[in-house]
């Protein structure tokens, strides 16, 4: 498969960048000016493009690569990749779900207990006491229970927190409270958390209302797509008290970070990292490779989304 074009969108782990290279004719798309520069030299030799959460696929450049035959998102979401130029054009999809639940289950459950226990303002002597809230037996909402919710579900279950959620449909199997508002869901939630898909419906799914109904006492945890959370409300919420704190692996304007969030006191921040942990890097650039050679190969693609 040396002869097929594949075209990485931006930098990844330099283990898919090794593993690509080694299989195909890899073109990094941050060695060019521009796209357009790419496009009018090697636009005809793309078969692939792999993106990522930073750098998508958008309609003007599916239409300027006409050999493009699959796209292949190193990544769980697809929020970035024009699904409906892709459809037309009878593009295959494919994303890297499973592989990382567990490390994005277990930095929502990280923010949590980081803001809780307020870890990163611990004294380092014991001057001062530190007494803080503790995350055991909170409440806890998740908005959103597909895989990576239902895995933040069983890692506060073990913490002995009873668990709401909000989604499209009742999942009666999971036991949990369903609410079918996202509002109710906040009013009885000491923490709520972010995990569902990015899409019209879900922008801005945490508006002023969603924040006043958590209260000064709760907490948010973001570890779904930034504009799930209309950012300036969430901003005035903790700068006058009335949301307790956040804790945001994403935000509305990556990679910007607003400049009052780096300063407020209740906030903590990582730079959308859910997933990058060394294991699950490898994992997800395995499922990305094995989707490629699955097409080339004119066999059934492992995580198809369409
Ligand atoms: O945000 C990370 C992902 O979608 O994989």
């Amino acid at each position: 498969m040396e002869s097929m074009g594949v075209l990485m969108t931006c930098p990844m782990h330099s283990y898919i960048q090794e593993e690509l290279a080694k299989r195909f004719n890899l073109f990094k798309l941050w060695h060019f000016p521009s796209f357009a520069a790419f496009a009018q030299v090697h636009g005809n030799s793309v078969r692939a493009v792999v993106a990522s959460v930073k750098v998508g696929v958008d309609a003007a450049t599916i239409d300027s690569l006409p050999k493009l035959e699959i796209v292949s998102t190193y990544s769980v979401g697809y929020d970035n990749i024009d699904l409906r130029k892709c459809r037309e054009k009878n593009i295959p999809v494919t994303n890297t779900p499973n592989v990382l639940t567990d490390d994005v289950a277990d930095l929502a459950i990280a923010l949590a207990l980081s803001l809780f226990c307020r870890i990163s303002h611990a004294p380092r002597s014991d001057s001062a006491p530190h007494i803080t809230p503790k995350l055991s037996g909170k409440a806890v909402g998740i908005i959103g229970l597909g895989r990576i919710g239902w895995a933040i579900a069983k890692r506060a279950e073990a913490f002995g927190c009873p668990i709401g959620y909000h989604s499209r449909s009742e999942k009666a199997e999971s036991g949990y409270k369903y609410y079918s508002n996202v509002l109710d869901l906040a009013a009885e939630s000491e923490v709520l958390v972010v995990a569902c898909t990015l899409s019209p419906e879900t922008r801005h799914i945490v508006n002023r209302g969603v924040l006043d109904a958590l209260g000064p006492k709760g907490i948010l945890i973001n570890i779904g797509r930034g504009p799930h959370v209309d950012e300036a409300e969430l901003v005035s919420a903790l700068s006058e008290g009335r949301v307790g704190g956040a804790g945001l692996d994403v935000f509305e304007k990556e990679p910007e970070v607003r400049e009052e969030l780096l300063r407020l006191e209740n906030v903590v921040l990582s730079p959308h990292v859910g997933s990058d942990t060394v294991e699950t890097c490898m994992a997800m650039a395995d499922l990305v490779i094995a989707n490629l050679e699955a097409h080339f190969l004119a066999h059934p693609l492992l995580t198809p989304i369409i």
